[in-house]
């Protein structure tokens, strides 16, 4: 089957646990919005999956193989948090690095064309996240997961996002979290929340003042 399938997650830092039995699955065709509060885990969830933490139990298949450090197969990708790509390389070298199938359809995206010659770290902050998130994106991995992908991005950039999230979702599995929680909610095919170290299937924004995500006004 093809899915990436996580389950059991058990994380602490130290003596906090912040996973405690957490489930999870992505099917190719699926976008699985992320939501939880600050600190819920969510980031930390996301490195467990590709393999950067390694956490004290967890159970990962990813098309039915057992996983280990994800981030080996090149099957899944992650966009981190945080700026991840050394602001002196040039647009048209990151392309060469990250970018295969999908290289013409790139090259024709306004924001790599015009910026070809131009090191990431000169554009402006929403563009440079625009970047980075399309990068990801348009890799070859089949599964993709996105850390606060919207944050920095004004509201026509957060648009374009979007869209190109639609368009690739029938090729990949996504893993989306961010706190703007509409966005997330209009683009994926169902909601988990993380909450106190376990996962909850949210099926409206009722589910999410339940639990205690949107305050009860
Ligand atoms: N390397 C670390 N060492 C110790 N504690 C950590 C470490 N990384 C994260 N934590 C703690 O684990 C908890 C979960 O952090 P995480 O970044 O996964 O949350 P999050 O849900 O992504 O939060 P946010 O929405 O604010 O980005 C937080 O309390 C955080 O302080």
């Amino acid at each position: 089957m093809q899915e990436l399938y996580i389950d059991s997650v058990n994380h602490r830092y130290g003596e906090y646990q912040v996973l405690s039995s957490v489930y999870l699955t992505c099917k190719i065709g699926e976008v699985v919005g992320l939501l939880g509060r600050n600190g819920s885990g969510k980031s930390t969830l996301l490195k467990i999956i590709f393999g950067s933490i390694q956490p004290r139990f967890k159970y990962l298949k990813i098309d039915d193989e057992l996983q280990v450090k994800t981030y080996l197969t090149q099957q899944v990708a992650y966009l981190p948090q945080g700026y991840f790509i050394p602001h002196y390389l040039k647009i048209k070298d990151l392309i060469e690095l990250y970018i295969n199938n999908y290289k013409d359809q790139v090259l024709n995206l306004a924001i790599f064309k015009s910026n070809l010659n131009e090191p990431i770290g000169n554009l402006s902050g929403g563009n440079r996240r625009l970047v980075e998130a399309l990068l990801i994106l348009y890799s070859d991995a089949k599964y993709v997961l996105l850390d606060e992908p919207f944050s920095q991005l004004a509201p026509l950039i957060a648009n374009e996002l979007k869209e190109h999230i639609v368009h690739l979702k029938s090729q990949k599995g996504l893993i989306i979290t961010d706190h703007y929680y509409r966005q997330i909610i209009e683009i994926s095919s169902r909601i988990i929340l993380l909450h106190n170290g376990c996962n909850y299937a949210i099926n409206n924004e009722d589910d999410l003042i339940v639990h205690g995500y949107l305050p009860n006004l």
